[in-house]
């Protein structure tokens, strides 16, 4: 089966600074996956390259087997990325910004109206769809911003530290929408500092340090790669990421 994203010598320098380099890394269709990395180990930047906003140095990324470079439009129709620092629109209502999203994605008024009533009932937003976005608490935004990216139905989505600032509640609906979502067949990756939400959800996991993929696999595969039998996701973590001789994992 094709991959759901696979990046091919991904690269991207910032001046002197190597963020990603020559990062080669396949995901699995159907897979709930986390990229986890310490601050500055270049996932936004990888993320951004596969969401198209911004151009690698070299290599590519493949959505579904559409080069990120070659066929843009295609592999972008596919994806859904919500970065950390959404941008909505504050005097839009819920129910207006999703009608322009899901304008700009080509869908009928029909179909943008349907989805938007699924996804607002769906994250608990419905009693508010008709208030401005900028009357709303940040975890209200952030359900928003997640409904936008899940309107035009995408089969991949990648969400840069999703949970952070949501309070219990609604980072258990926003945990359950994302399970729900993989087991219907589509694949969702994720960034995360906080280890348990990797341990919990992701069937397979990433490491990346330097720009570099410095272990990848279930937890159990990743216990082997460390050499930590029994270990926590997060001693494995630390062990692998500030150990600096750390070589690049190659599978
Ligand atoms: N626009 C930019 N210009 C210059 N350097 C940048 C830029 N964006 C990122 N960097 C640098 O590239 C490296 C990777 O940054 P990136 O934001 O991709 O890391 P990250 O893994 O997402 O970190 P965090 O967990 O802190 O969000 C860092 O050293 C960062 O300072």
């Amino acid at each position: 089966m094709t991959a759901a994203l696979e990046l091919v010598f991904l690269s991207k320098r910032y001046g002197a600074r190597q963020a990603v380099d020559g990062l080669n890394l396949t995901i699995a269709q159907g897979s709930f996956y986390a990229l986890l990395g310490p601050n500055g180990a270049g996932k936004t930047t990888t993320l951004r390259m596969v969401a198209g906003l911004l151009q690698p140095d070299s290599g590519d990324a493949l959505i579904l087997g559409h080069s990120t470079i070659r066929a843009g439009t295609e592999a972008r129709r596919l994806l859904a990325y919500l970065p950390d620092d959404p941008l909505l629109y504050g005097k839009l209502s819920p129910i207006e910004y999703l009608e322009f999203v899901a304008g700009l994605w080509g869908m009928s008024a029909g179909e943008a109206e349907g989805r938007a009533t699924e996804l607002l009932k769906q994250l608990q937003l419905w009693e508010v769809r008709a208030q401005l976005s900028e009357t709303f608490s940040r975890g209200m935004k952030q359900k928003l911003a997640l409904a936008g990216a899940f309107i035009h139905q995408p089969r991949l989505i990648i969400l840069d530290e999703p949970l952070t600032g949501l309070d219990a509640a609604a980072a258990r609906l926003v945990k359950d929408m994302l399970v729900q979502y993989v087991r219907q067949g589509n694949t969702v990756i994720l960034t995360t500092h906080i280890m348990e939400i990797a341990e919990r959800l992701a069937q397979r996991i990433g490491i990346i340090d330097r720009g570099k993929l410095v272990a990848e696999g279930t937890l159990d595969e990743l216990r082997v790669q460390a050499g930590e039998a029994g270990g926590t996701l997060e001693s494995i973590f630390l062990d692998l990421t500030q150990n600096q001789d750390a070589g690049e994992w190659e599978p």
